[in-house]
């Protein structure tokens, strides 16, 4: 896994316990947390444009969401023109999320990986490294 990467996280309400539990996970990377900052309702938009405002701006190496699904903060997020968010529900996802997409903004759904699986979701995403190639003329298609 890199070490010493800057990460902005968030999350809604569902993702809300995750989002606590990974930030005293990893000694090595440091987090800036963009709320929610309790399990009452909120609305994932809120979380998830400010992070993805946070990773364009360069100031972040990669973004973190969560939300119950990881549907409606990926949708946000990837209304941004630098933003490529993947869900990534297994680590068999996250793996061409780096490798083929180059993702920038990892997408957790809270409500159907156990902790566990997140933490080794956000292991291998952390590890795997873009390929280029095919995949970057792919990349350079995907805005519009
Ligand atoms: O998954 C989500 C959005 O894609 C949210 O986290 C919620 O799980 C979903 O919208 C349901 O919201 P609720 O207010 O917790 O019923």
């Amino acid at each position: 896994m890199k070490t010493g990467l800057k990460i902005a996280i968030g999350a809604d309400h569902a993702g809300f316990e995750y989002k606590q539990a990974i930030l005293g996970m990893f000694d090595d990377i440091t987090f800036q947390d963009f709320g929610t900052y309790s399990t009452e309702s909120a609305d994932y938009p809120d979380f998830a444009h400010a992070v993805a405002s946070a990773v364009e701006s360069g100031d972040f190496d990669y973004g973190f969401l969560l939300c119950g699904s990881a549907n409606g903060v990926a949708m946000t997020a990837n209304k941004h023109q630098g933003i490529r968010a993947a869900i990534c529900w297994k680590e068999e996802v996250a793996i061409p999320a780096r490798t083929h997409n180059d993702a920038n903004v990892l997408c957790i759904p809270a409500r159907h990986v156990t902790l566990d699986e997140a933490k080794t979701i956000i292991e291998r995403f952390l590890t795997e490294e873009f390929e280029g190639g095919r995949h970057a003329r792919r990349v350079d298609k995907i805005s519009c």
